[in-house]
């Protein structure tokens, strides 16, 4: 597989260089060179699949003979070693995309443990020292922290935006220790992204860590979830599938990222809804054509507090390789207020939801076409957000026992200001 930098065409690496180095030069993300397609007969067969095979197949695509079949096919299994999608109806001609029964109880697990895998297996001759550097505004954290605890000659690093995140998301990560630790950023989430990107612009820095990072910025998060896309059409009626929209509730552009690169595999999604809370660089975007993100205000779906999201750059290539309207993407905002009536709303269809993903139903039941049918992605288990939701729905939710298990830990974070010299000061000397 061959990737190019988005900001230099000239710099090209393979697969294994990209999952390695994470980031390009000048900050440019990576993309791939070549878009595989699937053809409608081989389609059918890929969808008729168990979960795990048909994944190593669609990865297999993309990664090509860098990796051998069935050396992938066992990553591929042990990265998704979890409860898989579940397709749950909320409506008659809608249902929500529950990809939050992984072990740290949100989407970002398939991505994460998949990038551990093929790191361990790329790094598996080596006996050198890396440190993840991530950034969270919630979930990625605790699905990082998990895929990579305890993995030898691997140091986690991660920043989140300091009482901006739920308080059961920041046990689920700040309290393992071992090889894990977590800085608490006296900030917003896109500070604590450009701190990440920073540290990739400092050679020493680089050299000296083996610096790396599991954001999306990181290729390999992001085509393991083309997967679930796959997974979720698969569960699909036959006689609903021609007319499929996929709400995305969207902070970082990840999960979108991957859904359109599903669409450009072949996997016929008719559209896409682009679904952001009062973070709305992008719905603004698309709107006016202009690109303005304002500062990143706080909100009840926090893991979406992102106003400059980082792969946009990413969506912007893909439709502009595939010859694609960026008009043909829906989108649309929402505030808390309507979020929160939201949530009140799926209770009353006996849904238990949580905002992020209520973003997401909200937008789909405003846009859809009487003759369509819609999936909205449950990214985040309602649990994670358990004081909001129950004091919304006026309910006492039961916790998983994985989050159950935390809550009563002590939190182990450092704390910082947004400032560079400080973080490298500290990665340099921890
Ligand atoms: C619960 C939840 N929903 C939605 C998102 C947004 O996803 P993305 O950053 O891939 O756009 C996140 C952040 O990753 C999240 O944690
Ligand atoms: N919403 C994310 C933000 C980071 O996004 P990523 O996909 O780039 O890792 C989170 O939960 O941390």
């Amino acid at each position: 597989m061959k990737l190019y930098n988005l900001k230099n065409h000239e710099e090209q690496v393979s697969f294994a260089e990209a999952v390695t180095l994470g980031l390009g030069k000048n900050q440019g993300l990576f993309f791939p060179t070549y878009l595989p397609k699937i053809d409608s007969s081989d389609l059918e067969k890929l969808l008729e699949m168990d979960f795990i095979s048909r994944s190593s197949k669609i990865l297999e695509m993309f990664i090509g003979d860098e990796i051998n079949t069935i050396e992938l096919f066992n990553k591929v299994k042990q990265a998704f070693s979890f409860s898989g999608p579940i397709v749950r109806k909320v409506e008659e001609n809608i249902s929500c995309l529950e990809i939050f029964h992984g072990p740290t109880l949100a989407f970002k697990d398939f991505g994460a443990r998949f990038m551990a895998q093929m790191l361990s297996l790329l790094n598996q001759n080596k006996d050198e020292n890396v440190t993840i550097l991530t950034a969270t505004s919630g979930d990625t954290g605790a699905a990082v922290a998990h895929a990579f605890y305890k993995m030898k000659n691997v140091r986690v690093v991660i920043l989140f935006p300091k009482g901006k995140i739920s308080e059961f998301q920041e046990k689920m990560f700040c309290t393992l220790g071992e090889n894990i630790t977590t800085i608490a950023i006296n900030g917003s989430f896109d500070e604590c992204q450009t701190l990440v990107k920073q540290a990739f612009q400092d050679k020493d820095l680089r050299k000296k860590t083996g610096l790396n990072s599991a954001n999306s910025i990181n290729i390999s998060r992001l085509l393991a979830q083309i997967c679930y896309y796959f997974e979720a059409f698969s569960m699909v009626p036959h006689n609903k599938r021609k007319e499929l929209i996929i709400s995305v509730p969207c902070g970082n552009f990840g999960n979108l990222t991957a859904g359109l690169l599903a669409k450009s595999l072949g996997l016929p999604i008719k559209s896409f809804i682009a679904a952001t809370n009062s973070n709305d660089t992008i719905p603004r975007f698309l709107k006016t054509g202009i690109w303005n993100p304002k500062e990143t205000v706080s909100t009840i779906s926090n893991a979406m507090d992102i106003s400059q999201p980082n792969n946009w750059t990413r969506v912007k290539e893909l439709f502009h390789r595939k010859k694609w309207k960026l008009k043909s993407l829906g989108y649309g905002s929402v505030s808390d207020n309507v979020t929160k009536e939201t949530l009140l709303n799926l209770y009353k269809l006996k849904y238990i939801s949580e905002p992020h993903a209520a973003i997401a139903y909200k937008l789909l039941k405003d846009q859809l076409k009487k003759h369509e049918y819609g999936l909205f992605l449950g990214t985040a288990h309602p649990s994670k957000f358990k004081k909001t939701v129950d004091k919304i729905l006026n309910i006492n939710m039961n916790i998983p026992h994985v989050l159950q298990h935390r809550i009563s830990l002590p939190s182990l974070s450092y704390n910082m200001k947004p400032n560079f010299f400080s973080l490298k000061d500290f990665l340099l000397k921890k």
